[in-house]
């Protein structure tokens, strides 16, 4: 059994604009001890994501559908008292972008994580005031028995996201979810902040949700990948095989637009276009409007994920062997299936699947 699966995850804003669709048909399982990455350009519902599978998400959003499984328990079955004391910052942490949010101004950092050690565990004072200055210097605090004393403000920017970083192993938890943890820091302590983060997945074990907006920090510190665009997720797969072997256009687009390994800033290529809006996304798969590789089917046909690889997945037309003419289709269409149409591109008949074709380099494909 997987730590946390996370199946069909709906979260809509009932705003006066009309229904953001903020997240609309996730589904991911994490194991236990492994990072999944989840990643996408700004608005791409990442946050919406994280902070429904903690009940963090407020009026006018809420969750419409789907299961959130947690060590086999449904956490949609929570109440929100259980969730505070059951779940949050206890099973599961969660650090902001912002590490001030997270840290009271008024109280020393040492104390604000004696106190989360002292809520959950059994302990006296003493007992854990040694476990917080021991955390602090597995963080990587220089004098951690001093800098217990101190105030949040007398900390540096990345010092504070370090003493986050205590304050949500404090409690020992089976999955800590980072959303954007490093965006608000420069280069070099972002960096050292994600090898902080490798060596907290060594000796600690934990699972990880890390979010982010780049695909480069993504290598870094995840084992796999769920690249979301506009409240779906795209594509699935572990990280080298997403790396090397991109299937849906997005996350090629995505990549073509990252600093890696083998791509210097000069050679990025920017995504074109913005992302539409939540409110009134497009029908069929939502990136076809940005999509070089769309076709007539990508505005009637909601891609399912499709197995392109091994413990890989995308969401793209391009891999389904439907077409219009396929009855299946019109179950799951909503309405949307429409009739007629140019029967598709037939791959019904068991013709090559797209998943044998390399979709590496610039075009998708040879046959449209
Ligand atoms: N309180 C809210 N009311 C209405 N819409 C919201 C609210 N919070 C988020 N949204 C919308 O939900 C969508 C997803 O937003 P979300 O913050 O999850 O994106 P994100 O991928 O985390 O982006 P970023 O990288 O900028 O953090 C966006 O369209 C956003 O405008
Ligand atoms: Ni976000």
């Amino acid at each position: 059994m997987a730590l946390l699966e996370v199946e069909d995850l709906t979260t809509y804003f009932y705003t006066e604009e009309g229904i953001v669709q903020a997240v609309d048909g996730i589904s991911f399982e994490i194991e236990r001890g492994e990072t999944l990455g989840l990643v996408g350009e700004s608005g791409a519902g990442k946050s919406v994501a994280v902070q429904s599978l903690l009940g963090l998400v407020r009026p006018p959003g809420h969750i419409v559908d789907g299961s959130i499984r947690f060590k086999g328990e449904e956490l949609l079955d929570y109440s929100e008292t259980e969730l505070r004391n059951e779940v949050r910052g206890k099973e599961i942490s969660f650090i902001f972008q912002d590490p001030m949010s997270a840290l009271n101004p008024v109280f020393t950092v040492g104390s604000q994580i004696s106190e989360i050690i002292e809520h959950h565990h059994d302990v006296t004072d003493e007992e854990a005031w040694d476990r917080t200055v021991e955390l602090l210097d597995d963080v990587g605090i220089p004098d951690p028995a001093e800098r217990a004393d101190q105030y949040p403000h007398e900390f540096s920017g990345g010092m504070q996201q370090r003493a986050i970083i205590a304050m949500a192993l404090s409690c020992e938890p089976d999955l800590i979810i980072a959303d954007e943890p490093t965006t608000a820091l420069d280069v070099t302590i972002q960096a050292q902040i994600l090898d902080l983060f490798n060596d907290i997945q060594t000796e600690y074990d934990t699972s990880m949700i890390y979010v982010t907006h780049d695909l480069g920090v993504v290598r870094e510190v995840c084992d796999r990948v769920a690249v979301m665009y506009l409240g779906e997720v795209a594509e699935k797969a572990p990280y080298e095989e997403l790396y090397r072997n991109p299937k849906h256009p997005y996350t090629q687009a995505l990549l073509r637009s990252t600093v890696t390994a083998d791509r210097q800033v000069g050679e990025l290529d920017p995504i074109e276009g913005s992302m539409p809006s939540a409110i009134d996304p497009p029908s069929g798969c939502r990136y076809r409007t940005r999509c070089p590789a769309a076709f007539a089917d990508c505005a009637e046909v909601e891609p399912a994920d499709y197995e392109v690889g091994p413990d890989h997945e995308a969401a793209c037309l391009i891999y389904g062997d439907e077409s219009k003419s396929d009855p299946r289709l019109h179950e799951t269409g909503g309405g949307r299936g429409g009739s007629g149409g140019t029967g598709g591109r037939g791959r019904t008949d068991g013709g090559p699947r797209a998943d044998d074709r390399d979709a590496g380099g610039g075009g998708l494909g040879g046959d449209r």
